[in-house]
């Protein structure tokens, strides 16, 4: 017997058309970010995959796709459960810049280092300013040392690991299928964690928007029967991987 996980990355949200750093920014999906999201429902339907459960971040682009896909795969009803630990990776100072722009103003290696590094953090956002979370209703009950104002890939598999197992195993281990609404590098994150990935080979690693990604997990360990799972459309997932991978760089 296997347990079933589905990953889907919220479809292209507005910042996403736009090249912008978002990390915890809490910007809406784009038109055509929805209609991933219903594809992606339609993928699941096709496949005969249907959530019984599914975990959001609390951010309204993973939300909002998870609702758009739900609805198209008749499983609007089921159970929803959301943690600030399934959030995006928080992107520091970089938030609100420009991609390209800051590709051209600090160079490929900084840049990358900043996107994919496995422990380097960008600069910590400043407290107040305006794309800061620290006034957010939604984070009011995080001690103030835990609510981060920037994180490396490290830091975001430390925080979101106490929720993979103390929310969403619990599902798998009671024989559902659950779907994980979230983000590129919490997916990332959890993604790393579930292949037991190399901090080096992480760093290649890509997760395209709406795209849904199927793990068999071995009932006892689960650990995944197919390394790196398997896209329910894998030449359409391969395709927008390579476009997320060359962000900033067209
Ligand atoms: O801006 C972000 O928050 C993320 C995801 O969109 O971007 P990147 O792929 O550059 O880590």
């Amino acid at each position: 017997m296997t347990a079933t996980l589905v990953l889907l990355r919220h479809g292209e949200s507005e910042w996403n058309a736009k090249n912008l750093f978002t990390g915890w920014v809490d910007v809406k999906l784009s038109a055509s970010g929805e209609d991933e999201a219903r594809r992606g429902g339609r993928l699941l339907a096709e496949a005969d995959l249907l959530p019984d459960v599914v975990h959001t971040s609390l951010l309204r682009r993973a939300i909002n796709t998870s609702e758009l896909a739900l609805a198209e795969a008749g499983r609007s009803w089921i159970p929803v459960k959301r943690s600030w630990r399934l959030n995006e990776r928080h992107y520091g100072a970089l938030q609100g810049k420009d991609k390209a722009a800051t590709l051209a103003e600090y160079g490929e290696e900084q840049f990358m280092t900043w996107r994919r590094s496995y422990d380097v953090p960008p600069p910590a956002i400043e407290a107040g300013s305006e794309f800061a979370q620290d006034g957010d209703a939604r984070y009011a009950d995080l001690a103030p040392e835990i609510l981060p104002a920037t994180e490396c890939l490290k830091d975001v598999l430390e925080r979101m690991l106490p929720y993979w197992y103390d929310g969403i195993v619990p599902d798998l281990r009671a024989g559902k299928t659950v779907l994980v609404a979230a983000h590129g590098n919490s997916l990332r994150a959890l993604v790393k964690h579930l292949d037991g990935m190399t901090d080096e080979a992480v760093v290649k690693l890509n997760i395209p928007t709406g795209m849904p990604l199927r793990y068999e997990l071995d009932e006892a360990t689960l650990a995944p029967i197919t390394a790196g799972g398997e896209y329910l459309d894998p030449e359409a997932a391969a395709e927008a991987a390579a476009a997320v991978a060359a962000q900033g760089k067209k």
